[in-house]
C-alpha cells in the first residue's frame, strides 16, 4: 500500500454530490469493487440508497468492501467471478435476480493493463488485456441487456474506459480495448434504445488509486503533470460522475463518453513508460 487512493474512512468522510436517496429502491452492480474506483463506487452507491452488488475475482477484497460499506446499512451481495468467463457472468446475473430481481444499473469498472512498449507486448499479455477490458465488459453488457429484454424493462450501463482519443503510449493494448468499448457502447446505445437501455462511458484521466502501483514511480510522478490542472484526479470525482451518468439525472443521455480528466484529452502527454528522447523538448537542437 502506498499513498495512492483513499481508504474507507477517508471515503466515508466525503459527501457525494448527488442528493441523498438518489438510488433508493435500485440495485447497482459494480465490477472491480474490491479496490480503487470500484470500492469508491461501492461507497457512493450504498450511501445514495442502492442495493449493491460487488464483483471481482478476489472474494476477500469484496468481503472487505462489503464490511466497509456496512456502515451505510445497504443490502449487499458479494459475488466473485472473472468477467472473462461468459458463463460466470450469466451465473452472476442469476444470483442478482434471485436476491434483488434485475439490476437497475451496471457499472463495468473492472479492468487493467500493464505498462509496456507496444513492440514488446507478449501475445499472452495482449490477450489478457483485450479479453478483460473488451471481452469481459462485452459479456457484462450483453447479459445485462438480455436480462432487461427478457424482463420487459430497461436499464442503464456505465462503462469505465480511458482517455484514448490521442493514443496511450505505453499501454497500446488497453488503448485498443477501451476504444473498442467506446465504439461498442455507441453501437448498442442505438440498437438497444428500443429496449429502454442506456449505455454511456466515463473516461477517467489519471486518478489516484492503488492501481497506480503497477507503474514506475517516476512515470507516476510525471503523470500528475499531464493535464491542465496539474494533479491526479480523485476517486470521488469519478464516483460522482459515474453515479450521475448511471442514474436518472442523465436519463436523456446515451452513447456519450464523459471525460473526467483535468483536461488531459486536450493537453498533456501521458507516457506510462519512459518518454523516448525523441519526444523531449529539450532534445531539440538550437
Ligand atoms: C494507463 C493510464 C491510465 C490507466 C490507469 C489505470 O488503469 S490504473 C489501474 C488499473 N489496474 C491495473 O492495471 C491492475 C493491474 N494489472 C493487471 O492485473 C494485469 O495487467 C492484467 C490486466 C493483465 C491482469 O490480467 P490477468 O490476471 O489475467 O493477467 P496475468 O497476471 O495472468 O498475466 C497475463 C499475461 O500478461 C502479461 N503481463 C502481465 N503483467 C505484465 C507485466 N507487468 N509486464 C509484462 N507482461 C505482463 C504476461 O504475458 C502474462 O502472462 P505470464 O507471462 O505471467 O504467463
Ligand atoms: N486509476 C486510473 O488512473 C484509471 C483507471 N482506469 C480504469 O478504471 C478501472 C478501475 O481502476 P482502479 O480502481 O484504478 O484500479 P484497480 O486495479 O484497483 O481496479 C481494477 C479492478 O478490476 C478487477 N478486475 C480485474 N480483472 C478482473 C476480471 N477478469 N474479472 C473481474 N474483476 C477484475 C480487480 O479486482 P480482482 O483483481 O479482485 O479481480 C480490481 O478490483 C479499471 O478498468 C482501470 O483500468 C481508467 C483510466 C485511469
Amino acid at each position: 500500500m502506498t499513498g495512492y487512493g483513499r481508504d474507507d474512512d477517508a471515503l466515508a468522510a466525503l459527501t457525494p454530490a448527488l442528493r441523498e436517496g438518489y438510488f433508493a429502491g435500485q440495485t447497482v452492480l459494480i465490477t472491480g469493487a474490491g479496490s480503487g474506483l470500484g470500492r469508491g463506487l461501492a461507497h457512493w452507491a450504498a450511501r445514495l440508497g442502492a442495493n449493491v452488488v460487488l464483483c471481482g475475482r478476489k472474494v476477500d477484497r469484496l468481503e472487505d468492501t462489503a464490511a466497509a460499506i456496512g456502515r451505510y446499512n445497504a443490502q449487499v451481495l458479494v459475488h466473485p467471478l472473472t468477467i472473462r468467463d461468459p458463463e460466470a457472468v450469466q451465473d452472476l446475473f442469476s444470483a442478482v435476480a434471485a436476491r434483488f430481481g434485475c439490476a437497475d444499473i451496471v457499472i463495468n469498472n473492472a479492468g487493467g493493463q500493464f505498462p509496456s512498449a507496444a513492440i514488446d507486448i507478449p501475445p499472452k499479455g495482449w490477450h489478457a488485456v483485450i479479453d478483460t477490458n473488451l471481452g469481459g465488459t462485452w459479456h457484462m453488457m450483453q447479459e445485462a441487456a438480455r436480462r432487461w429484454r427478457d424482463a420487459g424493462r430497461g436499464g442503464s450501463i456505465v462503462n469505465v474506459v480511458a482517455v484514448t482519443g490521442r493514443g496511450m503510449p505505453g499501454v497500446a493494448h488497453t488503448a485498443a480495448a477501451r476504444a473498442g468499448v467506446i465504439a461498442l457502447s455507441k453501437t448498442v446505445a442505438i440498437e438497444w434504445a428500443p429496449l429502454g437501455i442506456r449505455i454511456n462511458c466515463v473516461a477517467p484521466g489519471l486518478i489516484s488509486t492503488t492501481g497506480m502501483n503497477v507503474y514506475d514511480p517516476r512515470a507516476v510522478r510525471a503523470m500528475t503533470r499531464t493535464n491542465v490542472m496539474q494533479r491526479f484526479g480523485q476517486i470521488e470525482e469519478i464516483a460522482d460522475t459515474v453515479c450521475f451518468v448511471g442514474g436518472n439525472a442523465s436519463q436523456f443521455m446515451t452513447g456519450e463518453v464523459v471525460h473526467v480528466d483535468g483536461g488531459n484529452q486536450i493537453w498533456g502527454d501521458q507516457w506510462t513508460i519512459d518518454k523516448p528522447d525523441y519526444f523531449k523538448v529539450d532534445s531539440i537542437d538550437d
